[in-house]
Protein backbone atom coordinates (compact mmCIF):
# COMPACT_ATOMS: atom_id res chain seq x y z
CA UNK A 1 0.00 0.00 0.00
CA UNK A 2 1.18 3.32 -1.11
CA UNK A 3 1.46 6.28 1.82
CA UNK A 4 -0.83 8.85 2.24
CA UNK A 5 -1.49 12.30 3.94
CA UNK A 6 -4.16 13.70 4.61
CA UNK A 7 -3.86 16.54 2.79
CA UNK A 8 -2.27 15.19 -0.85
CA UNK A 9 -4.34 11.34 -0.41
CA UNK A 10 -2.44 9.06 -3.09
CA UNK A 11 -4.14 7.67 -5.52
CA UNK A 12 -7.24 5.31 -5.32
CA UNK A 13 -8.05 7.15 -1.44
CA UNK A 14 -11.54 6.30 -1.01
CA UNK A 15 -12.92 8.50 2.06
CA UNK A 16 -16.29 8.56 4.05
CA UNK A 17 -16.70 10.79 6.51
CA UNK A 18 -19.75 10.87 9.17
CA UNK A 19 -21.59 9.44 5.91
CA UNK A 20 -25.91 9.75 5.70
CA UNK A 21 -27.71 8.72 3.17
CA UNK A 22 -31.62 8.56 3.51
CA UNK A 23 -33.65 8.06 0.77
CA UNK A 24 -37.47 9.14 -0.16
CA UNK A 25 -39.81 6.73 -0.42
CA UNK A 26 -42.58 6.43 -2.77
CA UNK A 27 -44.92 6.64 -0.56
CA UNK A 28 -43.55 10.07 0.78
CA UNK A 29 -41.67 8.58 3.77
CA UNK A 30 -37.99 8.45 4.31
CA UNK A 31 -35.55 5.66 4.62
CA UNK A 32 -31.49 6.38 5.89
CA UNK A 33 -29.94 3.95 4.28
CA UNK A 34 -26.60 4.56 6.13
CA UNK A 35 -25.61 6.92 8.95
CA UNK A 36 -22.56 8.14 10.54
CA UNK A 37 -20.31 5.93 8.41
CA UNK A 38 -16.48 6.83 8.33
CA UNK A 39 -14.00 4.60 6.71
CA UNK A 40 -11.32 5.44 4.81
CA UNK A 41 -9.98 2.79 1.85
CA UNK A 42 -6.55 3.05 1.61
CA UNK A 43 -4.78 3.46 -2.10
CA UNK A 44 -4.52 -0.42 -3.29
CA UNK A 45 -6.16 -2.29 -0.61
CA UNK A 46 -8.82 -4.35 -1.28
CA UNK A 47 -11.30 -3.89 1.12
CA UNK A 48 -14.63 -5.87 0.89
CA UNK A 49 -17.91 -5.50 3.07
CA UNK A 50 -20.43 -7.72 4.60
CA UNK A 51 -23.78 -7.32 6.82
CA UNK A 52 -26.83 -8.45 6.50
CA UNK A 53 -29.35 -7.44 4.23
CA UNK A 54 -30.55 -3.64 3.76
CA UNK A 55 -27.48 -2.77 5.78
CA UNK A 56 -26.53 0.14 2.96
CA UNK A 57 -23.57 -2.11 1.19
CA UNK A 58 -24.89 -1.14 -2.19
CA UNK A 59 -25.56 2.13 -1.20
CA UNK A 60 -21.71 2.85 0.11
CA UNK A 61 -20.76 1.56 -3.50
CA UNK A 62 -23.53 3.93 -5.38
CA UNK A 63 -22.23 7.27 -3.38
CA UNK A 64 -18.25 6.46 -4.66
CA UNK A 65 -19.30 5.57 -7.99
CA UNK A 66 -21.85 9.34 -7.92
CA UNK A 67 -24.60 7.39 -8.42
CA UNK A 68 -26.19 8.87 -5.22
CA UNK A 69 -25.32 11.70 -3.28
CA UNK A 70 -25.06 12.18 0.55
CA UNK A 71 -27.81 13.78 3.09
CA UNK A 72 -25.15 14.15 5.16
CA UNK A 73 -21.17 14.02 5.37
CA UNK A 74 -18.66 13.63 2.50
CA UNK A 75 -17.44 10.88 -0.09
CA UNK A 76 -14.82 11.44 -1.57
CA UNK A 77 -12.28 10.06 -3.71
CA UNK A 78 -8.73 11.46 -3.74
CA UNK A 79 -9.17 14.22 -1.55
CA UNK A 80 -12.25 15.87 -4.11
CA UNK A 81 -15.57 15.17 -3.22
CA UNK A 82 -17.51 12.58 -5.78
CA UNK A 83 -19.48 14.87 -8.34
CA UNK A 84 -21.43 12.31 -10.11
CA UNK A 85 -20.75 9.16 -12.24
CA UNK A 86 -17.47 9.17 -13.86
CA UNK A 87 -15.49 6.11 -15.98
CA UNK A 88 -12.55 6.42 -13.59
CA UNK A 89 -14.56 5.23 -11.38
CA UNK A 90 -16.41 1.88 -12.48
CA UNK A 91 -19.00 -0.53 -10.95
CA UNK A 92 -18.84 -4.20 -11.21
CA UNK A 93 -22.69 -5.27 -10.66
CA UNK A 94 -23.69 -8.66 -10.12
CA UNK A 95 -25.33 -8.69 -13.82
CA UNK A 96 -22.57 -7.50 -16.20
CA UNK A 97 -24.62 -5.55 -18.04
CA UNK A 98 -22.80 -5.68 -21.49
CA UNK A 99 -24.45 -3.86 -24.28
CA UNK A 100 -25.55 -7.24 -26.45
CA UNK A 101 -24.95 -5.90 -29.85
CA UNK A 102 -21.30 -5.59 -29.48
CA UNK A 103 -18.80 -8.24 -29.29
CA UNK A 104 -16.55 -8.69 -26.24
CA UNK A 105 -13.82 -6.61 -27.39
CA UNK A 106 -15.81 -3.85 -28.38
CA UNK A 107 -17.58 -4.23 -24.85
CA UNK A 108 -14.38 -3.90 -23.50
CA UNK A 109 -12.87 -0.88 -25.80
CA UNK A 110 -16.45 0.80 -24.84
CA UNK A 111 -15.61 3.42 -22.51
CA UNK A 112 -12.25 3.87 -23.42
CA UNK A 113 -14.22 5.58 -27.03
CA UNK A 114 -14.78 8.33 -24.53
CA UNK A 115 -10.57 9.20 -23.76
CA UNK A 116 -8.52 10.59 -26.66
CA UNK A 117 -6.86 7.19 -27.07
CA UNK A 118 -5.92 6.33 -30.85
CA UNK A 119 -8.50 3.49 -32.52
CA UNK A 120 -5.44 1.48 -32.78
CA UNK A 121 -4.27 2.21 -28.78
CA UNK A 122 -8.09 1.29 -27.84
CA UNK A 123 -7.83 -2.33 -29.78
CA UNK A 124 -4.73 -3.01 -28.06
CA UNK A 125 -6.16 -2.01 -24.61
CA UNK A 126 -9.53 -3.78 -24.86
CA UNK A 127 -7.55 -7.25 -25.97
CA UNK A 128 -4.59 -6.99 -23.30
CA UNK A 129 -7.86 -6.53 -20.66
CA UNK A 130 -9.57 -9.45 -21.96
CA UNK A 131 -6.18 -11.53 -21.98
CA UNK A 132 -5.78 -11.03 -18.62
CA UNK A 133 -8.74 -12.05 -17.65
CA UNK A 134 -8.37 -15.62 -19.32
CA UNK A 135 -10.53 -14.46 -22.35
CA UNK A 136 -7.77 -13.52 -25.10
CA UNK A 137 -9.05 -16.01 -27.49
CA UNK A 138 -13.17 -14.98 -26.83
CA UNK A 139 -12.92 -11.10 -28.45
CA UNK A 140 -15.04 -11.67 -31.11
CA UNK A 141 -17.69 -13.52 -29.14
CA UNK A 142 -21.02 -11.75 -28.61
CA UNK A 143 -22.79 -11.87 -24.97
CA UNK A 144 -25.28 -14.22 -25.73
CA UNK A 145 -22.10 -16.55 -27.43
CA UNK A 146 -20.81 -15.90 -23.86
CA UNK A 147 -21.05 -18.30 -19.90
CA UNK A 148 -22.19 -16.17 -17.24
CA UNK A 149 -18.26 -16.62 -16.08
CA UNK A 150 -17.17 -14.94 -19.02
CA UNK A 151 -19.59 -12.88 -18.79
CA UNK A 152 -18.73 -11.29 -15.61
CA UNK A 153 -14.88 -11.35 -16.89
CA UNK A 154 -15.75 -9.36 -20.07
CA UNK A 155 -17.27 -6.77 -17.44
CA UNK A 156 -14.36 -6.78 -15.22
CA UNK A 157 -12.00 -6.15 -17.96
CA UNK A 158 -14.46 -3.58 -18.85
CA UNK A 159 -13.70 -1.69 -15.88
CA UNK A 160 -10.36 -2.08 -16.02
CA UNK A 161 -9.66 -0.58 -19.49
CA UNK A 162 -9.66 3.02 -18.48
CA UNK A 163 -7.38 2.20 -15.63
CA UNK A 164 -9.36 3.79 -12.76
CA UNK A 165 -7.46 4.58 -9.81
CA UNK A 166 -10.33 2.40 -7.79
CA UNK A 167 -12.27 -0.09 -9.05
CA UNK A 168 -16.39 -0.43 -7.33
CA UNK A 169 -17.67 -4.22 -7.29
CA UNK A 170 -21.16 -4.79 -5.77
CA UNK A 171 -21.69 -8.30 -5.27
CA UNK A 172 -19.55 -9.32 -8.88
CA UNK A 173 -19.66 -12.94 -8.15
CA UNK A 174 -23.39 -13.33 -6.85
CA UNK A 175 -25.06 -15.04 -9.81
CA UNK A 176 -22.67 -17.53 -10.99
CA UNK A 177 -22.07 -20.87 -9.68
CA UNK A 178 -19.55 -21.53 -6.69
CA UNK A 179 -16.56 -23.53 -8.55
CA UNK A 180 -17.42 -20.16 -11.12
CA UNK A 181 -17.44 -17.75 -8.39
CA UNK A 182 -13.77 -19.11 -7.22
CA UNK A 183 -12.22 -19.03 -10.42
CA UNK A 184 -13.40 -15.31 -10.96
CA UNK A 185 -12.02 -14.17 -7.32
CA UNK A 186 -8.36 -15.83 -8.67
CA UNK A 187 -8.81 -13.90 -11.74
CA UNK A 188 -9.76 -10.85 -9.65
CA UNK A 189 -6.93 -11.24 -7.03
CA UNK A 190 -4.43 -11.80 -9.95
CA UNK A 191 -5.27 -9.12 -11.66
CA UNK A 192 -5.24 -6.37 -8.72
CA UNK A 193 -1.99 -8.13 -7.52
CA UNK A 194 -0.69 -6.69 -10.75
CA UNK A 195 -2.77 -3.48 -11.17
CA UNK A 196 -2.55 -2.28 -7.12
CA UNK A 197 -5.83 -1.04 -8.03
CA UNK A 198 -7.78 0.11 -4.78
CA UNK A 199 -10.96 -1.99 -4.55
CA UNK A 200 -14.22 -1.73 -2.39
CA UNK A 201 -16.17 -4.77 -3.13
CA UNK A 202 -19.32 -5.93 -1.20
CA UNK A 203 -20.57 -9.68 -0.85
CA UNK A 204 -22.83 -11.53 0.84
CA UNK A 205 -20.74 -14.34 1.09
CA UNK A 206 -18.26 -14.42 4.04
CA UNK A 207 -15.90 -16.45 3.08
CA UNK A 208 -15.36 -14.85 -0.34
CA UNK A 209 -14.62 -11.56 1.53
CA UNK A 210 -12.33 -12.88 3.92
CA UNK A 211 -10.55 -14.67 1.22
CA UNK A 212 -10.28 -11.33 -0.63
CA UNK A 213 -9.57 -8.86 1.79
CA UNK A 214 -6.99 -7.02 3.25
CA UNK A 215 -9.94 -5.68 6.02
CA UNK A 216 -13.29 -7.07 6.21
CA UNK A 217 -16.02 -3.98 7.29
CA UNK A 218 -18.69 -5.81 8.93
CA UNK A 219 -22.18 -3.32 8.84
CA UNK A 220 -25.21 -3.62 10.49
CA UNK A 221 -28.67 -2.28 10.17
CA UNK A 222 -31.37 0.08 11.29
CA UNK A 223 -29.71 2.43 10.12
CA UNK A 224 -26.41 1.07 8.38
CA UNK A 225 -23.36 1.55 10.47
CA UNK A 226 -20.52 0.29 10.51
CA UNK A 227 -20.26 -2.44 13.68
CA UNK A 228 -16.58 -3.35 13.30
CA UNK A 229 -13.40 -3.46 10.74
CA UNK A 230 -11.73 -6.83 10.98
CA UNK A 231 -8.02 -6.87 9.48
CA UNK A 232 -7.53 -10.17 7.44
CA UNK A 233 -3.56 -11.09 9.17
CA UNK A 234 -2.84 -13.74 6.72
CA UNK A 235 0.17 -13.70 3.85
CA UNK A 236 -0.51 -13.84 0.22
CA UNK A 237 -1.04 -15.99 -1.83
CA UNK A 238 -3.86 -17.57 0.75
CA UNK A 239 -4.87 -21.11 0.40
CA UNK A 240 -8.86 -21.45 1.20
CA UNK A 241 -8.48 -24.47 3.33
CA UNK A 242 -6.31 -22.33 5.64
CA UNK A 243 -7.95 -22.57 9.36
CA UNK A 244 -6.95 -18.67 10.06
CA UNK A 245 -9.52 -17.61 7.19
CA UNK A 246 -12.27 -20.21 9.13
CA UNK A 247 -11.27 -18.56 11.92
CA UNK A 248 -12.20 -15.20 10.54
CA UNK A 249 -14.92 -16.58 9.02
CA UNK A 250 -16.39 -17.60 11.98
CA UNK A 251 -15.67 -14.22 13.90
CA UNK A 252 -17.55 -11.86 11.12
CA UNK A 253 -20.39 -14.61 11.28
CA UNK A 254 -20.86 -14.26 15.11
CA UNK A 255 -20.68 -10.73 14.61
CA UNK A 256 -23.15 -10.89 11.94
CA UNK A 257 -25.69 -12.97 13.74
CA UNK A 258 -25.23 -10.56 17.17
CA UNK A 259 -26.75 -8.33 15.42
N1 LIG B 1 -33.59 4.12 -4.25
C1 LIG B 1 -34.04 3.83 -3.02
N2 LIG B 1 -35.17 4.38 -2.56
C2 LIG B 1 -35.62 4.12 -1.31
N3 LIG B 1 -35.00 3.29 -0.44
C3 LIG B 1 -33.88 2.69 -0.85
C4 LIG B 1 -33.33 2.93 -2.15
N4 LIG B 1 -32.19 2.20 -2.28
C5 LIG B 1 -32.04 1.54 -1.10
N5 LIG B 1 -33.03 1.84 -0.26
C6 LIG B 1 -33.17 1.34 1.12
O1 LIG B 1 -31.97 1.60 1.80
C7 LIG B 1 -31.62 0.50 2.64
C8 LIG B 1 -30.25 -0.01 2.24
O2 LIG B 1 -30.32 -0.57 0.92
P1 LIG B 1 -29.04 -1.17 0.20
O3 LIG B 1 -29.47 -1.71 -1.11
O4 LIG B 1 -27.94 -0.18 0.21
O5 LIG B 1 -28.64 -2.36 1.20
P2 LIG B 1 -27.78 -3.69 0.94
O6 LIG B 1 -27.05 -3.96 2.20
O7 LIG B 1 -26.98 -3.54 -0.30
O8 LIG B 1 -28.92 -4.78 0.71
P3 LIG B 1 -28.85 -6.20 -0.02
O9 LIG B 1 -27.78 -6.97 0.69
O10 LIG B 1 -30.20 -6.78 0.18
O11 LIG B 1 -28.51 -5.95 -1.46
C9 LIG B 1 -32.74 -0.51 2.49
O12 LIG B 1 -33.65 -0.31 3.53
C10 LIG B 1 -33.36 -0.16 1.17
O13 LIG B 1 -34.74 -0.51 1.15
Amino acid sequence: MATMTANHPSPGTIRFDRVEKTYQTTDGGYTTAVADVSLTVEPGELLTVVGPSGCGKTTLIRLVAGLEAPTAGRVQVDGTDVPGPAPERPVVFQEPRLFPWLTARENVAFGLRETDHTEAKIRQRAAEQLKSVGLGDAGGAYPTELSGGMKQRVGLARALAVQPPVLLMDEPFGSVDAHTSRDLQDDLLSVWSRTERTVLFVTHDIGEAVYLGDRVVVMGTDPGHIRETVTVDVARPRDRTDPALADYRERILELIDGN
